[in-house]
C-alpha cells in the first residue's frame, strides 16, 4: 500500500471546494493509497511542468489533484487540489525539494516575475540590497532554495520578502531566517533559531527521511496507513492539532532533562505547545498511576484545554491527563484533607475584612489601606512572612515607599488583625491555599498526588506561592514541569515570579515562540506599542522582548474611532458588524469595566441585536448573539474581530486603580497592567480589531485616532 503525505496548502485549498468535491476528492485520495495505478484516477505524470516530480489524480471530471510522486519509495505528496485549470496553473511553476542544507522538504514557486514595482523606481538601481551582508553560502545554509538566491538578491525593501512569501517563492522555513536577519538578527542567531537539527548529509532523494524532519512536518503530514488516511481525512483539519512549528514540535516532544520554560507573545502557540506537550507525556511518560497534571488559571481556561485535549488524545491517553484550574486542584486536594476553610474570592468581602484591619494602625501613620493591601499583597505573602520579627528581615525590593524597622513594627498589627480576621472567617487567599497544600505535602510525602509531570499554563499571573507548591507536587526528575506564559500578558497585579527562587531550575531548558498563528500583523504591531517601554520579565529574573515577533496573516490597520456618546458607538459596532459580514457570535465587544459592559450591553440590546455576557462560567454563545466581556475575561480566547470598547479617558487606563496607588512604583506598576490589558484585548482579534470610545478619549490613543 502506497504511503501519503499531505501538505497544509493542500487541505487548505481542498476547504476551498463544495462538500460534495471534497468527498470526491478523499474517495480518490484513498482509491489512490491502495492502488496507485487504478484506471478510474487517470494518475498522470505533468511533463512539460518545472518539477518533473509532479502528477494529478482526478477527483471527478473537472477537480484534480496535484501531487509530487516519489514512486522508488512509494510515497505522494497530495500538494494541492482545485478544478482543472487553476490547479495545472498551480502546479506549472512549482518545485518539491529537500533542502540539500537543512534537510527540509520545501514547495516553491520559480518564475520570473519582477518583484515590486517599488524595487525598481529610479532610485531604486543604487539601492543596496536588504541582504548584501549575508554570503550566498548563507543563504543557501539558512534553507533558501538554489532556484531562489538570485530573487533574494534583488530583494530592496522589506514588502520584497513579503510579497516572496506571499507567491510561495520562498519557502516558510527560509522566509524565516531571512525575517529575522531583516529584523535585526546575525547569521548565526538566525541560523540557530531556524536550522534546529542540521543533518550530517542531507540525501535529496530520501522523502520518507525528509518527512520526518520537525521543518517538514510543520508543513506536511504522514497517513502511511489506511486507519491513518482516515483519521486525517474525517477530521476537519485544524492546523494546529497537525502542523506544528519546528520550535513547537521540538518543545512538545522528546525527553526533558528537568522544568522547560516556554515564552511567546500573543498567540504564538504556547497553550497549543503545552496541550501538545501533554499528549506526549501521557503517552510516553504517564501511566494510569502517575498522571500529568495540566494547571491553568480560571475554569474557563481549563474547560476550554480539556476540550482541545479531547481533539487531539486518544482515550488512553486522555485518561492520564487532569485538566484543572490550580485553585479548583487544590482546593480539592486540600478538602480531601479535611481542610475547613473557604477560599476568599469576594472582593467586597476582601473590602469589608481590609477595613477592619486598617483600624489597627497607628495614629501617627499616614499610610493608605491600598498601601496596607499592596504590602501584603507583594512582601507578605510571596514570602509567607508570619511574624513581626520576619517582617524586620523580609525584603521589599521594588517597593516605592520606604519603611525602617521601627516602621515595620507599628504597621505589623494591620497584617497581624487581617490574618486574624481571615481566620475567624474561615477563609483563606489563594496564597495561603498554596502554601498550606505545600507544607501539608513536605510534612507528609505520602499525600504527595502520583504525578509524573506538571504543566502550567499562563504561568505570568500565577506567584511565588503556586510555584513553591508546583514545584513540591511532582519529584524531581526528567520531564517533571513545563510552564508556559507571558509576562507582557501580567494583568492579575502578581509580583513577577522568579522561577529559580521556587526552586524551579530552567537553564538550558527555555525557548521563546515568535510567529503569532491568531493575529494580523497589523493589529499585532497596534498591540505592542501599547506596551512600548514597558520593561517585561521573563519569569525567571531576566528580561524579556518582542524582537522577532511577527505574524504571517495582514488585514487593516484596526481604526481608532471616537463618537460623542455610548449609544453612537453602539451603532458603530452593529454597523461594522454588518459591513464586514461578521457573525455577532464569532466577534467580542470588551470593555474595561463591568458596569461599561454592562451599558454596552443595554445599548446593544436597545438596538435589538442579542447580547452574551461571558463571565465566570463559559456557555457556548447562541447563534446570532454578540459577546461582550470585561478585558480580564477574554484572556486566553478569540475572535473573529473585537471591538476594544469604551477606551475613554478614565477607563483606560482604569482612573481608579491608578489613583488609589500607594505610591510612584505602584502606580507605575498599575499602568503597566492596564496597558497589558489592553495589549491582551486587542490580540484575541483573529481578523478584525476596532478600537472605540466617547467623550473624551484615552490619552494613550489621542494621536491615533480617525475621525
Ligand atoms: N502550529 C500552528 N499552526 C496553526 N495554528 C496554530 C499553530 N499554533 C497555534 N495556532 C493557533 O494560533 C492561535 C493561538 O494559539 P494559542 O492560544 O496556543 O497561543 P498562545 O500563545 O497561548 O496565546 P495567548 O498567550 O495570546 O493566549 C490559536 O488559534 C491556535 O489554534
Amino acid at each position: 500500500m502506497a504511503s501519503v503525505a499531505f501538505s497544509e496548502k493542500y487541505f487548505e485549498s481542498l476547504l476551498k471546494l463544495t462538500p460534495k468535491e471534497q468527498s470526491q476528492a478523499n474517495k480518490a485520495v484513498m482509491l489512490f493509497q491502495q492502488d496507485p495505478q487504478h484506471g478510474g484516477l487517470h494518475y498522470e505524470k505533468l511533463t512539460a511542468f518545472r518539477d518533473n516530480k509532479l502528477r494529478s489524480i482526478r477527483a471527478n471530471q473537472d477537480v484534480r489533484i496535484i501531487l509530487a510522486a516519489a514512486e522508488k519509495e512509494d510515497l505522494y505528496l497530495m500538494l494541492y487540489v482545485d478544478h482543472h485549470e487553476p490547479a495545472y496553473e498551480w502546479a506549472a511553476k512549482r518545485k518539491v525539494e529537500i533542502n540539500p542544507n537543512t534537510g527540509s522538504l520545501q514547495v516553491f514557486t520559480v518564475e520570473e516575475r519582477p518583484l515590486e514595482e517599488t524595487s525598481r523606481q529610479p532610485a531604486a538601481p543604487e539601492k543596496p540590497g536588504l541582504f548584501d551582508t549575508i554570503r550566498d553560502r548563507q543563504l543557501l545554509q539558512l534553507g533558501v532554495p538554489e532556484d531562489a538566491v538570485d530573487l533574494v538578491r534583488a530583494m530592496k525593501i522589506e514588502a520584497d520578502l513579503e510579497t516572496a512569501r506571499e507567491r510561495d517563492q520562498i519557502p516558510p522555513d527560509a522566509y524565516e531566517a531571512l525575517f529575522m536577519i531583516l529584523a535585526g538578527a546575525s547569521f548565526e542567531e538566525a541560523y540557530n533559531e531556524i536550522v534546529l537539527t542540521s543533518p550530517d548529509v542531507v540525501d535529496t532523494e530520501d522523502f520518507t527521511t525528509a518527512l520526518t524532519r520537525p521543518e517538514s512536518l510543520a508543513h506536511f503530514t504522514v497517513a502511511d496507513n489506511e486507519q491513518a488516511l482516515q483519521e486525517v481525512l474525517n477530521q476537519s483539519i485544524e492546523k494546529w492539532r497537525v502542523f506544528l512549528h519546528p520550535m513547537q514540535r521540538r518543545l512538545a516532544t522528546g525527553n526533558k532533562n528537568g522544568p522547560v520554560r516556554v515564552l511567546g507573545g500573543a498567540g504564538t502557540g504556547k497553550t497549543v505547545v503545552a496541550m501538545h506537550r501533554a499528549k506526549w507525556l501521557a503517552e510516553h511518560v504517564a501511566t494510569k498511576y502517575s498522571r500529568v497534571l495540566f494547571t491553568t488559571f480560571t475554569r474557563n481556561l481549563a474547560a476550554d484545554i480539556q476540550q482541545n485535549l479531547n481533539k487531539i488524545c486518544s482515550s488512553e491517553a486522555l485518561e492520564r491527563v487532569e485538566v484543572m484550574n490550580l485553585d479548583a486542584w487544590v482546593m480539592s486536594f486540600l478538602k480531601k484533607q479535611g481542610y475547613d476553610y473557604g477560599l476568599l474570592a469576594d472582593a467586597k468581602e476582601e473590602r469589608r475584612l481590609w477595613e477592619q484591619a486598617y483600624s489597627e494602625k497607628p495614629a501617627s501613620s499616614d499610610l493608605s489601606m491600598a498601601f496596607f493591601q499592596e504590602e501584603w499583597a507583594r512582601v507578605i505573602q510571596p514570602q509567607s512572612v508570619n511574624s513581626v520579627d520576619e517582617y524586620k528581615k523580609a525584603s521589599r525590593i521594588g517597593r516605592g515607599t520606604r519603611l525602617n524597622r521601627q516602621q515595620r513594627v507599628e504597621i505589623w498589627p494591620v497584617f497581624e488583625r487581617y490574618r486574624h480576621l481571615l481566620a475567624s472567617n474561615h477563609l483563606k487567599e489563594t496564597d495561603d491555599v498554596y502554601r498550606d497544600a505545600r507544607h501539608l505535602l513536605e510534612g507528609q510525602p505520602q499525600l504527595r498526588p502520583s504525578l509524573c509531570s506538571v504543566i502550567v499554563d499562563e504561568a505570568q499571573d500565577m506567584g511565588a506561592q503556586a510555584f513553591m507548591l508546583v514545584r513540591a507536587l511532582v519529584p524531581r526528575a526528567p520531564n517533571d514541569l513545563f510552564i508556559v506564559g507571558d509576562g507582557h500578558q501580567r494583568i492579575y497585579g502578581k509580583n513577577k515570579v522568579v522561577l529559580g527562587q521556587c526552586g524551579i531550575d530552567i537553564r538550558g531548558r527555555s525557548a521563546r515562540l515568535k510567529v503569532n498563528y491568531r493575529t494580523t500583523d497589523e493589529t499585532r504591531r497596534l498591540a505592542v506599542s501599547i506596551l512600548e517601554g514597558v520593561e517585561v520579565d521573563d519569569l525567571d529574573g531576566g528580561k524579556d522582548t518582542q524582537q522577532f515577533y511577527h505574524s504571517l496573516m495582514h488585514g487593516p490597520v484596526p481604526e481608532v474611532k471616537w463618537f460623542s456618546s455610548l449609544e453612537e458607538q453602539a451603532d458603530q459596532v452593529l454597523t461594522e458588524l454588518d459591513a464586514n459580514g461578521l457573525s455577532p457570535e464569532a466577534c467580542c465587544v470588551i470593555a474595561r469595566t463591568r458596569n461599561e459592559v454592562s451599558a454596552l450591553r443595554s445599548a446593544l440590546e436597545n438596538r435589538h441585536q442579542t447580547c452574551h455576557i461571558l463571565d465566570g462560567r463559559s456557555a457556548n454563545t447562541p447563534a446570532g448573539s454578540l459577546n461582550l466581556a470585561t478585558m480580564h475575561r477574554v484572556k486566553g480566547v478569540e475572535f473573529d474581530a473585537v471591538f476594544v470598547a469604551s477606551v475613554n479617558e478614565g477607563l483606560v487606563p482604569l482612573n481608579l486603580v491608578i489613583r488609589s496607588a500607594a505610591d510612584a512604583v505602584t502606580r507605575r506598576q498599575r499602568e503597566n497592567e492596564e496597558r497589558a490589558l489592553l495589549y491582551v484585548s486587542l490580540t484575541r482579534a483573529r481578523k478584525l480589531a476596532f478600537i472605540f470610545g466617547y467623550g473624551a478619549m484615552s490619552e494613550w490613543f489621542e494621536a491615533k485616532k480617525v475621525t
